[in-house]
């Protein structure tokens, strides 16, 4: 039996989200990819953990992320599952899994229930994907919309693009959003949309905004971890929302180059790093080896 936890934090449920959001108080999101990404996120209290499907490409190496397949992802959401204590976890529908169909998105939100662990989905798409908001929110699944841009669709857009930088254009974000609400949405991500336009679809709507690129008149923010802690190789390109509060790729780097130095000098291990044996018997077992 261990001690139990100081101060251990309430667990954060869909009532707290709302509360938060009542009481104007900013909601926290970072995406995590695995158990120490997770346990990490969680202990530093953040209020929402997303295991989203950039982990394609922060995680797996995948050129973007409509490579991944539902079972990679459940694979991550059950690890993050596993080191969240207190935050609300979600877990990010990858491309190809929810589209066909509200029914085909409904099986694939329930294996992420029951087999991934988490306790909502996310997925991209505005007014089209009402319908099938609809059918997952009826069956008791709490669903996080994502409008602005949805990188899934780079294919369709030409790239990473800011969506909503002409009057028409932000019209169609708040019309999606809205749809997204009407639909029975808890929350929705706003993603690479100016921040005026934001902050102005954030008062119109009732449910939760959670901004990334959206600027600061969002009800919450979602930043990738890899990239706000600075895990990512140097010169790698950074979207212009992106702060990074860390450098843990130099940390990592400078602790593996010193590792290798000290096993070519001999300096690691040292004597406290290694297990005794008593005089005498490593003696008597010196002259056995001689006597073989
Ligand atoms: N590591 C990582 N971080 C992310 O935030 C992220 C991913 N991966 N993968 C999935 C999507 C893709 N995202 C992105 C990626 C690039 C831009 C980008 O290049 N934005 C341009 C704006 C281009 C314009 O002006 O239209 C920028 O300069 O920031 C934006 C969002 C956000 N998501
Ligand atoms: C950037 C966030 C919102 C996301 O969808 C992801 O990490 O996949
Ligand atoms: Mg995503």
């Amino acid at each position: 039996m261990g001690t139990p936890p100081v101060n251990p934090r309430k667990k954060v449920t869909i009532g707290t989200l709302r509360s938060l959001h009542r009481r104007g108080e900013p909601i926290t999101m970072i995406t995590a990819h695995d158990f120490p990404s997770a346990h990490v996120a969680d202990a530093a209290g953040m209020d929402m953990i997303l295991v989203g499907d950039s982990l394609a490409m922060v995680a797996l190496g995948m050129e973007d992320t409509s490579e991944v397949m539902v079972e990679e992802m459940l694979l991550h959401c059950r690890s993050v599952a596993r080191a969240t204590k207190a935050a609300f976890t979600v877990g990010d529908l990858p491309m190809g899994s929810y589209e066909i169909a509200p029914q085909q998105a409904l099986e694939t939100a329930i294996r992420f229930i029951k087999e991934g662990r988490v306790q909502s989905i996310k997925l991209e798409g505005g007014k089209e994907m009402a319908p099938t908001i609809e059918r997952i929110t009826s069956a008791g699944i709490p669903v996080l919309g994502h409008v602005g841009l949805n990188p899934q669709r780079q294919n369709a857009l030409g790239g990473f693009r800011v969506q909503g930088k002409t009057s028409q254009g932000a019209m169609k974000v708040l019309e999606d959003a809205l749809a997204v609400q009407e639909a029975g949405a808890f929350a929705v991500v706003l993603e690479a949309v100016p921040a005026g336009v934001a902050a102005i679809v954030t008062q119109k709507l009732s449910i939760p905004t959670i901004g990334i690129g959206a600027g600061n008149g969002c009800s919450g923010q979602v930043l990738v971890q890899v990239d706000m802690t600075g895990n990512f190789p140097p010169g790698r390109f950074l979207p212009k929302f992106v702060k990074r509060y860390g450098d843990v790729w130099a940390e990592s780097s400078k602790a593996i180059e010193t590792y290798r130095d000290e096993v070519k000098s001999r300096e690691y291990p040292a004597p406290e790093h290694t297990y005794p044996i008593a005089p005498q018997e490593l003696e008597a077992f010196a002259d056995s080896v001689e006597n073989l």
